[in-house]
């Protein structure tokens, strides 16, 4: 289903588990800003709406998409106690085949941090032909994909608290 057919913004506050006590981590790419800073505002509001406390909120800025993976798997070393991470960048199309590339070493990246890694990281990287749809998609009439990337952290921190669990008994 497109974007389009969904608001990014929308959850139900009800059907998420408690957040209390999450700790979440968010790296931010300085590149394309105002679009990474609302993304990263939607997330940051929404995690306070769902009780996550200011102080449990942790955030890194890197100088662009390419260099999220880095960052968050040191991350993930640097902070065990956290219960996801988000990695938060906005891709735009060029004039050259780099927007390929950029898409797809960040995504590869991301991936296997979250196959070879222990914390959960959440992809909410706009990957857009143009400004306008990126626009769209933080903040605009798509709602704001860093709500929905900190509604999937919360939701995958509590599948790996309820996998230690499960492990541990
Ligand atoms: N063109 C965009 C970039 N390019 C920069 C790379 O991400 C990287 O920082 C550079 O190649 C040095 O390693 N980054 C974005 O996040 N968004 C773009 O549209
Ligand atoms: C995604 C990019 O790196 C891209 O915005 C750079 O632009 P260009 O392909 O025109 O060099």
């Amino acid at each position: 289903m497109a974007t389009s057919q969904k608001n990014l913004s929308v959850y139900d506050k009800d059907k998420l588990p408690d957040a209390k006590d999450m700790k979440i981590g968010f790296v931010v790419s300085e590149w394309n800003p105002d679009i990474t800073e609302s993304l990263f505002q939607g997330g940051f509001d929404a995690l306070l709406d769902v009780g996550v406390l200011k102080e449990n909120i942790v955030r890194w800025n890197v100088p662009g998409s390419f260099e999220l993976p880095y960052a968050c798997k040191k991350m993930q070393e640097s902070f065990d106690m956290l219960d996801a991470i988000v990695a938060v960048g906005n891709v735009i199309q060029g004039e050259t085949k780099h927007f390929d590339f950029v898409c797809q070493g960040l995504t590869q990246g991301i991936m296997e941090l979250n196959l070879k890694g222990d914390i959960p990281v959440i992809f909410c990287v706009l990957t857009d032909n143009t400004k306008a749809q990126s626009e769209e998609r933080s903040g605009g009439i798509h709602g704001n994909k860093g709500t929905e990337a900190a509604i999937a952290a919360i939701k995958m921190g509590q599948l790996r608290k309820d996998a230690k669990f499960y492990k541990a008994t």
